[in-house]
């Protein structure tokens, strides 16, 4: 079972690391595959170049079960709909499941045909700080609310039919991108 962790990662912090590990954990899974985006379709601003954010994610996360890829800007794609598609195709045998912050879920009705992933692959959140409560109220998480697993048996989504998805509860690390980009650590 491989999860995906796809992110802007601009850039990669001890949060993404903290929480893929975690994931690895509480999941068992084999491996993580970390999808470095060559753009959020929902930023209007652009991430910096691919080259410094995957060396910097490669600096961040080392992890036997743990590769950094770009493979959505191999694949040409953009929105994670059409990534799983791909991926799918690309490899018929292996089981994914799809990781993302709170935050993400908070903001998952927004996604192009994110109800379709939800049908497509299971899905694991993880606690970030401040969101857990917009993470459980929102669209995604109430339409969806008769197929969350609790916390506790996080690891049953990954032999569960889709949809099957949990809010995994883990210790939360307060890192953000934007909060280093802020600080001016990180720019061309
Ligand atoms: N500290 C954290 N705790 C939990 N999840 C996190 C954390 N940081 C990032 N994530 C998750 O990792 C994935 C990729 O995040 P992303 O690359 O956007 O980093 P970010 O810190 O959220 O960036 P930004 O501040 O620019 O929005 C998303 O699913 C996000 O929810
Ligand atoms: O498919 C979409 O419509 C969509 C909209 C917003 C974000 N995403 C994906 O969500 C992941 C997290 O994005 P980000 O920018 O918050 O790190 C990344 O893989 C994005 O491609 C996907």
């Amino acid at each position: 079972m491989i999860g995906l962790l796809g992110g802007s990662f601009d850039p990669a912090h001890e949060g993404h690391a903290h929480i893929t590990r975690e994931a690895i954990k509480r999941l068992g899974l084999d491996e993580v595959w970390w999808l470095v985006s060559p753009g959020n379709p929902l930023k209007a601003r652009g991430p910096r170049a691919m080259d410094a954010r995957l060396e910097r994610a490669r600096q961040v996360m080392q992890h036997p079960r743990v590769t950094i890829t770009d493979i959505e800007a191999k694949l040409g794609t953009r929105y994670t709909a059409e990534t799983l598609g791909r991926l799918f195709d690309l490899y018929p045998k292996v089981r994914f499941v799809w990781l993302m912050g709170a935050d993400n879920l908070a903001q998952f009705h927004r996604w192009e045909n994110w109800d379709w992933i939800m049908g497509a692959l299971p899905v694991a959140v993880i606690a970030r700080p401040g969101q857990r409560v917009a993470a459980r109220m929102s669209p995604a998480a109430q339409t969806f609310r008769d197929h969350r697993v609790p916390g506790r048996h996080a690891r049953r989504i990954i032999h569960m039919d889709p949809p099957a998805w949990t809010l995994v509860n883990v210790p939360m690390r307060p890192h953000s991108s934007s909060e280093i980009r802020a600080r001016g650590e990180w720019s061309d």
